[in-house]
């Protein structure tokens, strides 16, 4: 397919994904089903143009003064590619396969027209309800925030350092022009290109071999912040497809038990195979049977119990766009008392001395120091521990990061524009 017909059939796509209202993932998918002779590079580079729409769909629609799935493609090529008038016109040139010349009408907002004026949540690309949210946390730099959320992410890895050292897993990952990350010694770093091709990591012998594991550097960033030891008995609370457990269990050295948990039996399912791959041994996965507490035998003797809490995932909405759009105030409401409830049963779990470890992969203060100080007014034996000490686990970057991180009385809050990462929060907190 040529770039001009791989642009016509993302208009048409995102028609279908307005008129029938679905998922943007679901719609590529029958799309492929459906256009047999699109090769791997057309999906991906047509995946790309969908996802890069729904990023900057409210600041399209606004640039190009319509709010029409061809308009929002033209509008993303300007603000999102940086293409010019003259170079979106020459893949409209309403030849064979491809779209429709530019009207006078796109053209000239394509040429004269700016985000300036364009209220937060259009300049922003989010949700108009939750523009108070977001300026409660961020208040005028939401905008500048609100487009770091909207953009690329990069695709990051963590180094099992109970298989590897990052130095050698770096040097076999070159070729895919892996880094290391800013923050997390035992993080790399793959940039991704326009079109939603993925390097094919799951191929790579470092991957198959359980060498390293496809997880977001802040991801990396909230287990190191559990400062989960060899020897403790730690407890993975929403443990969910096992990402921080893989993490927590490395920073274990094998020492210690480690119980992994989730109230969704469904959740757990990829675990038990991603803990061979990167070869943990003193994992004790607990799926929940029926009605039975998977955990009544734990009463106040874990040293950490790290929650990974369920949450509205506004922190990860660069990397998935259209998730963004399609949250609904309600969701947030069921989240907030999920929460509550998994911080209570938490505190029981902890023997004194010991620490939980609340991390959300959202920005919203709801969800994050709200919950907290609500829950220490429900558990008045908590107490935050100073963020600074927490923080102190990045050794030489810990200045670095306080400077780059919000802070709040409550922890610490990491943006895709402060410190390159997904949206996170974490707090750690200590029980007398
Ligand atoms: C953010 S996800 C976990 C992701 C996972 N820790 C990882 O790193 O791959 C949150 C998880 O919390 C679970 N969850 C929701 N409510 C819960 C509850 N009341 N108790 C325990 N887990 C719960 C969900 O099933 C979901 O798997």
């Amino acid at each position: 397919m040529t770039p001009a017909a791989r642009l016509s059939a993302a208009i048409e796509l995102i028609e279908t994904i307005d008129a029938q209202r679905v998922p943007a993932a679901k719609a590529l998918k029958e799309w492929g089903t459906a256009h047999r002779y699109a090769g791997s590079g057309d999906r991906a580079a047509i995946s790309g143009l969908i996802w890069d729409v729904l990023r900057r769909r409210a600041s399209s629609a606004w640039l190009m003064d319509a709010d029409t799935p061809r308009a929002r493609v033209l509008g993303m090529m300007r603000l999102e590619r940086g293409m010019n008038t003259e170079a979106i016109a020459v893949l409209c040139d309403g030849g064979r396969f491809a779209p429709e010349p530019l009207s006078e009408a796109e053209r000239s907002a394509l040429t004269s027209r700016t985000l300036d004026g364009a209220p937060p949540h259009i300049a922003g690309d989010y949700p108009e309800w939750l523009d108070a949210p977001l300026a409660a946390v961020f208040g005028d730099d939401r905008v500048a925030e609100a487009t770091a959320m909207a953009s690329r992410a990069p695709l990051d890895l963590r180094v099992n350092t109970l298989k590897a050292k990052r130095e050698k897993v770096l040097a076999s990952l070159k070729h895919l022009g892996a880094r290391e990350t800013p923050w997390s010694p035992i993080g790399l770093r793959i940039e991704l290109g326009a079109d939603a091709r993925n390097p094919g990591i799951h191929a790579e012998e470092d991957f198959i071999k359980g060498a390293v594991e496809v997880q977001d550097e802040g991801s990396q960033l909230a287990a190191l912040f559990s400062a989960a030891k060899p020897g403790e008995q730690v407890i993975d609370l929403c443990a969910g497809a096992g990402g921080k457990t893989l993490a927590l269990a490395a920073m274990m050295q094998g020492k210690g038990r480690l119980i992994a948990t989730d109230h969704d039996k469904r959740q757990l399912a990829p675990i038990y195979e991603r803990l061979s791959r990167a070869g943990v041994h003193n994992a004790d996965v607990r799926a929940p049977k029926g009605d039975t507490d998977p955990l009544a035998d734990i009463k106040a003797s874990a040293d950490l119990v790290l929650i990974d809490a369920p949450c509205t995932g506004t922190g990860t909405w660069r990397r998935n766009p259209d998730a963004k759009w399609r949250m609904r105030p309600g969701a947030l409401e069921v989240r907030l008392k999920d929460q509550a409830e998994v911080l209570d049963r938490a505190s029981a779990l902890v023997k004194p001395g010991g620490r939980i470890a609340y991390v959300t992969c959202s920005v919203l203060r709801s969800e994050n120091g709200d919950q907290v100080r609500s829950f220490l007014s429900r558990h008045p034996e908590f107490s935050i521990q100073p963020l600074n000490e927490t923080a102190s686990v990045l050794w030489d970057k810990a200045e670095d990061f306080e400077n780059a991180a919000l802070k709040s009385a409550e922890g610490w809050l990491l943006t895709p524009r402060r410190t390159g990462t997904d949206g996170f929060f974490v707090s750690v907190l200590k029980k007398a």
